[in-house]
């Protein structure tokens, strides 16, 4: 009895002999060939079991890479470089590492859902007799992906899928992230352009001071957003995810954005709002972002230079209501200053319009002094989902700047300072305490830094003092000037109607004589 085993040797050894006899009968009956050709294509497609599929590195016009190859050989380098035993080494344009893929004629397996593939990168084109450096012109490279066509529906329907995604992803991790701002370029009239520079920020979620829980609150809040492409897409939302951080300077704010953009590995556009003319820039800054990129306006509450303005008006009128909302700013701007027409509407349209969802995974961080100060409007869920307020530097944030700045975990130093910072409750910025514990010299010891912090400490706690004090007086000095102009405008109306009252008798006598 033959088994099905020996059945398939025997038939491949039989379809390879006739091929070998078939190729030798075609070198000597060139034409005769010709007419047996798709005869024996067609058996030999009908014994043999594989699928093949090729991709070619350029398809299609412009002489532009094709995609789909070059998300292959990403794809393909994570195994091949260790699977392979001839490698080409290639930088590519825009990546930060070398890209090792499989060389010429080499083959490697893959296994996906306990399939197994085969992929093999040839080439094609003349044999050149000349040495020379630079490939040939009519060379052509192309990947081939073999496998059993009982496995089709695995390869066609998921498998490839699988090799797009995970090679688009691999290309993304290699890339050379950038920082992109918007400057008014001199070639295109006023419009504002992005351009951009390679993004080397060495902030982490290691290096910033804050608690750690919050600090671990922050990551898988932001790991929670670049997985859940799926279920934005389930809930119907555009994926994407606002923060907004506020707090006093130097607390670590724009440090922050460049941890989270270096935590995510995504690109950053720094906007800066006083450059973009109008709604319209806006949007078209907004379109040309890329994926996978923070886009942040630090400053909100003075994006729009208009400050000044306000204060006149003030002056003006004391008794109005200090309600200062960016609205209000921006409908100013808009009468008043021809720089600057972005409007809360276009700002919000921006944020959440229809063409934020342009383009997928984006984060949009708005970064504040005075989160009073902004519209509420702007704030709310939704547009800013999660408020993350950066805050004067406390014990557990002043020990992660120690170990940065000193390598020092441990000091008996350590309980003072834990004493000045919660139970007397000074409050000094991460910025300050890493400039005291910055080393001004050569050899300069952990401690001696340490003993210069705890002494600005409380230099800061003085001044603390001071101010409170002067913040008292100023007050009291405001509100006896206040108290003196209500006076003088009660004095002022009482002569002004003690005047009118004269002036009235005046004319009532006046009219008794006639
Ligand atoms: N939380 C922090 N962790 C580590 N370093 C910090 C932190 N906060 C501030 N720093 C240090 O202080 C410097 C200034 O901080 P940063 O520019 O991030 O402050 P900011 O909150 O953005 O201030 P501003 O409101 O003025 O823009 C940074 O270069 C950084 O070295
Ligand atoms: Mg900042």
């Amino acid at each position: 009895m033959v088994t099905m085993g020996q059945l398939w040797t025997n038939t491949g050894s039989a379809l390879a002999t006739l091929m070998f006899v078939y190729t030798i009968f075609k070198q000597w009956f060139p034409h005769f060939g010709d007419h047996l050709e798709p005869f024996f294509k067609r058996l030999f497609s009908r014994f043999y079991p594989y699928i093949q599929i090729t991709f070619h590195e350029y398809s299609g016009e412009h002489f532009k890479r094709s995609e789909a190859y070059l998300g292959i050989q990403s794809y393909l380098s994570k195994d091949s470089s260790s699977r392979a035993k001839k490698l080409k080494a290639n930088t590519t344009k825009g990546s930060k590492s070398l890209v090792l893929s499989m060389d010429d004629k080499e083959e490697i397996t893959d296994e996906f859902e306990s399939v197994t593939v085969w992929w093999q990168s040839k080439k094609e084109g003349n044999i050149r007799q000349s040495f020379s450096f630079y490939p040939a012109a009519d060379e052509k490279r192309y990947y081939m992906l073999r496998f059993h066509r009982r496995d089709r529906e695995v390869i066609i329907e998921r498998y490839l899928e699988h090799v797009m995604r995970e090679g688009k992803t691999i290309e993304l991790k290699n890339r050379e992230r950038k920082l992109y701002s918007n400057t008014p370029g001199q070639n295109h009239g006023n419009q504002t352009k992005w351009s951009h520079v390679t993004f080397e920020h060495p902030a982490t979620f290691d290096t910033l001071a804050m608690e750690e829980k919050k600090k671990e609150e922050i990551k898988s809040d932001l790991v929670k957003f670049s997985r859940s492409k799926d279920y934005y897409k389930k809930i119907g939302k555009a994926w994407k995810r606002g923060y907004l951080l506020f707090g006093p300077p130097g607390t670590g704010k724009s440090t922050m954005i460049a941890a989270m953009a270096n935590f995510l590995e995504y690109d950053v556009y720094d906007l800066e709002l006083t450059t973009v003319m109008d709604n319209t820039q806006l949007r078209r800054l907004l379109i040309e972002t890329s994926t996978k990129s923070i886009i942040v306006i630090e400053d909100i509450d003075c994006s729009l230079n208009l400050t000044g303005q306000r204060k006149k008006k003030e002056e003006e009128d004391e008794d109005e209501d200090d309600k200062n909302t960016i609205e209000k700013k921006m409908m100013k701007n808009e009468g008043d200053k021809k720089e600057s027409k972005v409007t809360l509407s276009g700002l919000l349209n921006f944020i959440d319009g229809l063409w934020s969802a342009c383009g997928g995974e984006r984060i949009i961080v708005f970064t504040t002094n005075f989160v009073d100060k902004l519209d509420p409007a702007l704030i709310r869920k939704g547009r800013m989902d999660k408020h993350i307020e950066m805050s004067y530097c406390g014990f557990e944030a002043f020990k992660v700047l120690a170990k940065n700045y000193l390598d020092v975990e441990e000091s008996e130093l350590f309980d003072e300072i834990k004493r000045l910072l919660e139970v007397e409750g000074i409050k000094m910025t991460p910025a300050d305490v890493g400039e005291n514990l910055l080393p001004k010299s050569e050899g300069e010891e952990g401690e001696t830094c340490l003993r210069r912090l705890i002494e600005a400490l409380k230099e800061e706690k003085e001044e603390a003092k001071r101010r409170v004090e002067e913040d008292v007086k100023q007050k009291k000095e405001e509100e006896e000037e206040k108290r003196r102009r209500k006076e003088k405008k009660a004095e002022k109306e009482a002569k002004e109607e003690e005047e009118k009252k004269k002036k009235n008798k005046i004319e009532e006598n006046g009219e008794a004589e006639h």
